[in-house]
């Protein structure tokens, strides 16, 4: 068996919900960190922590706030609406030689790093839940005080658990509105094919099994093709044929217009987040 990447680096989570359950299922899988180097601690959930640490072989003092602070690596996986108050009491507790990485939406690197006395390492992140299976989408910008050591860090801990690219910070919250939020369109899109194969007459676990493989299929026709979507649409469709109808009923529900849509608006939400007032809105 080969050693893991880091064999001795250990990565605290502070929050314990569904990305930071992807995170951890990314790395454990991927031999990046040892499972006895990772901790996590929530608000409250106790059987949420046990649950995370048999599912992942986790022995480190789980619900220990010092296990966090011994971390070199801390991930903050808290909600947005959350971020100030837990910033503030865990804020003044990081030290300069810490990266801290955040997956928290809308949230800035200056908003964090205004939270510590110190001048912390913050790399912002945005990765999306198919990092369980090594294949999340990962945006990643850097505070100012983050040393290239740092971000070499972030970076190969976020390649384990699938492709990441560096953006602009201002362009932070529409990798999200695309990339973060992109895995629910797709299940969305699944669940309503689902439906739809059930209609035209299939059973409903056969029909999952076509639509799997399908997004499968075109997933790898976009990689290993290198033509355009546009291309490969045209390519199933013949003039007058089942795609072409299908497709025009697609433009007839207006499909191009939905998908925007709702990329601009978690866009416009994840911009919202970031703002300390949007805290006090009950949509979050
Ligand atoms: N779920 C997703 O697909 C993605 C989520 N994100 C971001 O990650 C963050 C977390 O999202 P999820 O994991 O989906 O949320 P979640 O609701 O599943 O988990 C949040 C966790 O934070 C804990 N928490 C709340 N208050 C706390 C406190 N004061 N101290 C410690 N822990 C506390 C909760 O107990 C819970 O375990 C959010 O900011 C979200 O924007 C980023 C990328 C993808
Ligand atoms: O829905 C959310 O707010 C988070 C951010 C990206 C994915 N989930």
């Amino acid at each position: 068996m080969t050693d893991h990447i880091f064999e001795h680096l250990r990565v605290g989570f502070i929050g314990a919900g569904s990305i930071t359950e992807a995170m951890i299922a990314g790395l454990t899988r991927g031999r990046v960190i040892p499972s006895c180097n990772i901790s996590v601690v929530n608000r409250s959930n106790c059987a949420r922590l046990q649950e995370l640490a048999d599912r992942y072989q986790l022995t480190r003092h789980s619900h220990d706030e010092q296990a966090i602070l011994e971390s070199d690596v801390i991930v903050l996986a808290i909600k947005p609406k959350v971020a100030s108050q837990v910033l503030q009491v865990w804020g003044p507790k990081f030290r300069e030689n810490q990266l801290i990485l955040s997956v928290i939406a809308g949230v800035s690197t200056n908003q964090i790093e205004a939270a510590c006395p110190q001048k912390v390492a913050v790399v912002r992140t945005m990765p999306n839940t198919s990092a369980a299976v090594g294949r999340s989408a990962t945006a990643i910008c850097k505070g100012q005080h983050v040393k290239e050591y740092n971000f070499a860090t972030a970076k190969t801990i976020l390649e384990s658990i699938g492709i990441v690219l560096e953006v602009q910070e201002s362009q932070m919250d529409a990798v999200t509105g695309l990339a973060g939020s992109g895995p629910a369109y797709f299940y969305y899109m699944v669940e309503a094919m689902q439906k739809a194969g059930v209609y035209v007459g299939l059973e409903s676990d056969i029909a999952r099994q076509f639509i799997i493989q399908t997004c499968i299929g075109a997933a790898e026709m976009l990689i290993h093709t290198g033509k355009e979507p546009s291309r490969l649409r045209e390519e199933v469709t013949s003039e007058g044929g089942t795609t072409f109808a299908g497709l025009k009923a697609l433009k007839k529900f207006y499909f191009e217009e939905a998908i925007c849509e709702a990329i601009l608006k978690a866009t416009e939400r994840s911009q919202e987040l970031g703002k300390p007032t949007s805290h006090l809105s009950s949509r979050c």
